[in-house]
């Protein structure tokens, strides 16, 4: 047991009925207040990885503690909230206000409790005149905010964001980014959109097939290119050097 760290796993290895190898061996520590990115081609496991921290999933063997406490597959754990890769599968209440509401009623706190989380949920995540619109009539991007809001209002320790930037505007997406600069959260985040990840990340896991195959500084792993490649995966632009003239748009 290590009292001192948000997460510990290891050793872990998954197996879907009719997949496996999903992951094999993983071991990764995360101390309070870091920020991880989690990178990898499709099928990488990312996503069930982090079922596998909440324990919605059972590893075949392994083992993962929550700040010092062993996780225990289908028990709930208030000290980790899970951002859902797709919305839909988290909003399903009539209102905004009654989604974000729906974890902390289920925790069993006082009703002035949740009424006073789900407003400063709503607040930090800009949804507040959204609360009572129902959330499937939402946009994309207001659906994600939500979402991360109905996470936030059960206050957990670590956030496992799954692809939180899919299918945002650039509007959204920079909104998204300014929220999470600025949460002072912990969070494992795992994305595509390597952009993102080197603007809010201080450390970043590199998985392919099940494993994690690197780690280290967002700028010097993104920026590795041969690592990049032999894993599927691109440097991202803002990494490489501008040698093109560069011409003004005219306007019209
Ligand atoms: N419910 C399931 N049943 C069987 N196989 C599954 C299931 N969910 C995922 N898989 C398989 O497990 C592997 C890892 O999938 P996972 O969704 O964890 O990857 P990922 O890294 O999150 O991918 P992506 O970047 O595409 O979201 C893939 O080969 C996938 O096909």
């Amino acid at each position: 047991m290590n009292e001192l760290l948000a997460l510990s796993v290891s050793g872990l290895n998954f197996s879907y009925p009719d997949r496996p190898g999903v992951l094999r061996g993983v071991e990764l520590r995360v101390s309070p207040g870091e920020r991880v990115g989690v990178i990898g081609p499709n099928g990488a496991g990312k996503t069930t990885l982090f079922h596998l921290l909440c324990g919605v999933l059972r590893p075949a063997s392994g083992q993962v503690e929550l700040f010092g406490k062993p996780v225990i597959p289908g028990e709930f754990r208030p000290e980790i909230g899970l951002v859902f890769q797709n919305p839909d599968d988290q909003l399903f209440c009539p209102s905004v206000r009654d989604d974000v509401a729906f974890g902390p009623q289920n925790m069993g706190l006082p009703q002035k409790e949740v009424r006073a989380r789900v407003t400063a949920a709503l607040e930090t995540t800009g949804t507040l005149e959204l609360a009572d619109r129902p959330p499937h009539h939402l946009s994309g991007g207001e659906k994600r905010m939500v979402a991360i809001a109905g996470v936030l209002a059960m206050r957990p320790r670590l956030i496992a964001y799954d692809e939180p930037s899919a299918s945002l505007d650039i509007r959204s997406r920079r909104r998204l980014i300014r929220f999470l600069q600025g949460s002072g959260e912990t969070f494992l985040l795992s994305s595509h959109d390597l952009e993102l990840v080197l603007e809010v990340c201080d450390r970043v896991l590199l998985m392919d097939e099940g494993r994690i195959v690197a780690e280290g500084a967002p700028r010097e792993l993104l920026g590795d290119t041969g690592l990049m490649e032999t894993h599927g995966l691109e440097k991202p632009h803002s990494l490489t050097p501008h040698t093109a003239p560069h011409h003004e748009p005219r306007r019209t």
